[in-house]
Order: C-alpha cells, then structure tokens, then sequence
C-alpha cells in the first residue's frame, strides 16, 4: 500500500475548489500503479499537447479518481475509462454525477488488458507503469486504427520507445513499436508530480498507428528480432554464422515451405507453427529486454554439414547484400564501456595539463569539453 489517506473533501465532489486535484477518501494501492496526478497545470498540458477535438471519443486507461478524466471531458465529445479498481469506479461515479458532464461519461470496471476496447478517436492516459509493454501492443492492434495514443510512462520505458538506431536503448520493443507505429517524446515529468509520488520519472509519449497498417507475420518477425538482439555484443554477421541460429532458421524455412506448398494453412497458422522458443519466450517486451548473457551460446563455425552450410550460405548472402553483416543490433554495452573508458583518461590527462598549463586558447579546451560531453551522454 502506498500512499496514506486523503481526507474526505465536504461538499460535492464536483464543487471541489478548481485547482486541487481530487482524490476522495481512498487510499492508493502501489500493486495497481495507483499515482494520481496531483499538478492542474501538468494535466492541462497533457491534454492540450494531446490536441483532442471537440468531436473526439477519447478512450481513458485507468482514470482513477478522475482528475485527467475531468479536463478530457471538457475537451471532447465522450470519455470511456477503463478502470480495474471498484471503488475508483465508485469515486468517478460520484465525482461526476449531476454534473453536465455525465452524460458523456462511460466507465468500464476491468482490467484494460482483458477487454474488448470499443471504437475510440484518441487515448490519452495516465497508466499503471506495470502493463506498459502489453498495453502498447494491445492498442497497436486495435482496430480500427485511432489517430494517436498519448501516454504516461516510465521514463525509461518512453525512452526506449522513442530511440533511434545507435542509441543504448534501442531494443526489440523500439523496432516493434516504430514498425506499427510513430513514436514522438512529448514531457518530461518529475515523480513529484504524482500522489503518492513513484520511485522513478516519467514521460508523456505519442504514439500514432502507421496507415496503411504494416502487416508482418508477428511471431516470425518477433522471433527475427530476438535472434538480432539477443547478443548485442556481437555483428549480424558473427549472430546468423552460429549453428544454433542457422538450424533453427532452416528448421523453421522448411516447415513454411511444406505448408505453403501444402497449401494446407493459412499465414497465420504458418506462423504460429514456427519455433524461437531457443530465444526466449513470447511475453511482451519488458523494460529489462537486454538479451541474454554472451556467453550462454558459443560461435560454432564450420561445424554446419551440407544442407546446413548451403543454407548458411543464402542467409550470409542476404546479409551482405543488405551490408548488414558487420553491423550490431545497437551499441553494445561493452563498445559505451570502453568510450566511457577513454573519456576519462582523456579528462584526467587534460585536467593535469590544465593545472600545469593554464587554459590559453580554445584548442587546449576542446579535448576536455568533447569527454565531458561524452561522459555525460553515458550516464543519461
Ligand atoms: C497511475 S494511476 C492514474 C490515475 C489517474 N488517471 C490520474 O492520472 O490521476 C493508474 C490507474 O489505473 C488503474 N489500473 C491499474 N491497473 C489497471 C488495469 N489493468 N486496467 C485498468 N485500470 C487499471 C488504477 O487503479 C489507477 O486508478
């Protein structure tokens, strides 16, 4: 439990003075990531940033006491909120009943994950941190597509969401988010923001379904990714070179072949037949999907027979066709480790040439200044 209780405000919930936010009389359970918003200003900007119109149905997840859902109200034309917790239901139902907005409120008592959503323009919400990864893919299947999504994560989370090729955080959960998806960083919010306030920050993200939706069979596509992020150590080219990565690869070609030809089964159940389980399992991508330790698969070259090393062959082509196969997944750990490594040998040598010979021009400056910059980008 987090969080202690609010007292119960007098009056009509509705009547409440306009910049305090409301949260009832109930305590706040951390297991259902229960941090209300308490900051009026942070939730007008969530919704101004959200660019919600006046003929929007705008889907809320987990509105709790109701403080974004009141803004969102006066916004659009409707709210559905999903919330799993009764007695926020209850407090919502309070809160807004008698008041000009009820009418355009419906409330779902659920948990978002399980239900069916319905038609909705725009979602803009302030979730639980703890379904971030599922939640996400949920609404990127949603059909029929909504404009955009805007939503609170954990910093961390939205990061990795928004990166780019290069960046440390690029992972399996940025390629299958941007695949469907344009992801764009709204606001950065302090923890101090929230009732009770979490352990972490937060960002405000957009995310905005591709249109024409882009079709892959998921868990081919999904079972490629985990293959090219599972050693981010590694090229492309030393990964697909492995045994291991070869048999599977092959294993799982030939039963599309054979069920293509066959013409027994559908795509989707083609699909469903391929096998990545040597690369971990199908949940949703988690904040912690660094891939596996380096070690726990060895490079065995050469040892592929025939069919095999016909096959490695075709796929060490692709690759070199593309120029991917001395490319890595994303900058490993190790390769930042060593940058760090030579910024601060090159800091200390610059500050002990400082101390000796004072700054006299800018060319003397600039070794210091770049590591420093280096070093911080490190730590972000
Ligand atoms: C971070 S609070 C946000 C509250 C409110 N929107 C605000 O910004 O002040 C998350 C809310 O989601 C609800 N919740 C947690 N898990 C949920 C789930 N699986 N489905 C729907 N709602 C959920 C919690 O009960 C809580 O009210």
């Amino acid at each position: 439990m987090a969080g202690g209780k609010a007292k119960k405000e007098k009056g009509k919930p509705h009547q409440q003075q306009k910049h305090m936010p409301y949260q009832g009389g109930i305590s706040f359970h951390k297991s259902k990531g229960q941090h209300i918003l308490k900051n009026p200003l942070l939730v007008d900007s969530i919704v101004e940033k959200a660019g919600v119109k006046s003929t929007d149905v705008i889907l809320e997840i987990g509105p709790g006491t109701g403080n974004l859902t009141k803004k969102l109200l006066e916004a659009g034309k409707k709210v559905i909120a999903v919330e799993i917790d009764p007695r926020m239901v209850l407090e919502l139902q309070r809160r807004f009943q008698g008041t000009p907005h009820s009418n355009r409120l419906t409330v779902i008592q659920g948990d978002v994950l399980k239900t069916e959503l319905p038609y909705f323009d725009i979602c803009v919400a302030n979730i639980p941190y703890q379904i971030s990864s599922p939640l996400t893919f949920k609404l990127l299947k949603h059909e029929p597509a909504f404009r955009a999504a805007i939503i609170m994560f954990q910093r961390e989370f939205a990061m990795r969401l928004v990166a780019q090729p290069g960046d440390k955080l690029y992972c399996r959960l940025t390629v299958n988010t941007q695949l469907h998806a344009r992801v764009f960083h709204l606001l950065k919010v302090g923890r101090n923001n929230f009732r009770p306030p979490p352990k972490v920050d937060s960002s405000v993200v957009r995310i905005e379904p591709r249109k024409p939706r882009i079709e892959v069979k998921q868990k081919e596509w999904d079972g490629f990714l985990r293959i090219c992020f599972n050693r981010k150590n590694k090229t492309l080219g030393s990964i697909f070179r492995q045994k291991s990565v070869i048999s599977l690869l092959e294993k799982n070609y030939r039963t599309v072949r054979a069920l293509e030809l066959g013409q027994e089964d559908s795509l989707k159940e083609v699909d469903a037949k391929m096998d990545f389980s040597s690369f971990g399992d199908d949940r949703g991508m988690e904040m912690d999907d660094d891939g596996a330790d380096d070690d726990e698969m060895e490079v065995e070259d050469g040892e592929a027979d025939e069919v095999q090393s016909e096959f490695k062959d075709k796929v060490l082509g692709v690759l070199k066709e593309g120029d991917f196969e001395e490319k890595s997944s994303s900058v490993s750990n190790r390769t930042l480790f060593f940058i760090f490594l030579l910024c601060i040998i090159t800091q200390l040598v610059s500050l002990y040439l400082c101390t000796k010979y004072p700054f006299r021009n800018n060319v003397q400056k600039f070794p210091f200044k770049l590591s420093c910059s280096v070093t911080s980008v490190y730590y972000r």
